[in-house]
């Protein structure tokens, strides 16, 4: 069974490896949404994969790090695409959480969802 649960998050970034005159090298923000799945067994007693609860409790700490920060000024998002970014939140969390994936929508159209797998 896989559960999730969505955080959000203001911050600033530019993208410094896109074509001259791409809108997207100039600074600018986003309200991020990211989605962090567990997956495993449903507990017989509790019910439940994990406790939400315990799920928020783990994730916050790394949301907040993003928080009204310029993400490119944080190490490992030199290129702060959606990509990047959802690559370094997996990287963070994995040894806390039995992640399934983890999706992140910069835009309410325009998002990546990463399952951990290698390029
Ligand atoms: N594959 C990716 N493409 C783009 C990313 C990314 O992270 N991964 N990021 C951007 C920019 O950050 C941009 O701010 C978002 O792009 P876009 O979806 O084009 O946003 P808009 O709100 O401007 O979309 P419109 O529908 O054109 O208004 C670019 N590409
Ligand atoms: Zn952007």
């Amino acid at each position: 069974m896989e559960i999730f649960r969505e955080f959000t998050f203001e911050a600033a970034h530019r993208l410094p490896n896109v074509p001259e005159g791409h809108k997207c090298a100039r600074l600018h923000g986003h309200s991020y949404r990211v989605e962090v799945a567990v997956s495993g067994p449903v507990d017989p007693v509790a019910g439940w994969v994990m406790d939400f609860g315990d799920l928020k409790a783990a994730v916050r700490p790394v949301i907040a790090e993003l928080d009204h920060y310029y993400l490119n000024e944080i190490a490992g998002l030199e290129n702060p695409t959606s990509e990047v970014l959802a690559e370094w939140l997996w990287g963070r969390l994995r040894a806390t959480l039995p992640l399934s994936a983890i999706t992140v929508r910069e835009t309410c159209t325009s998002g990546c969802t990463y399952r951990g797998e290698s390029h």
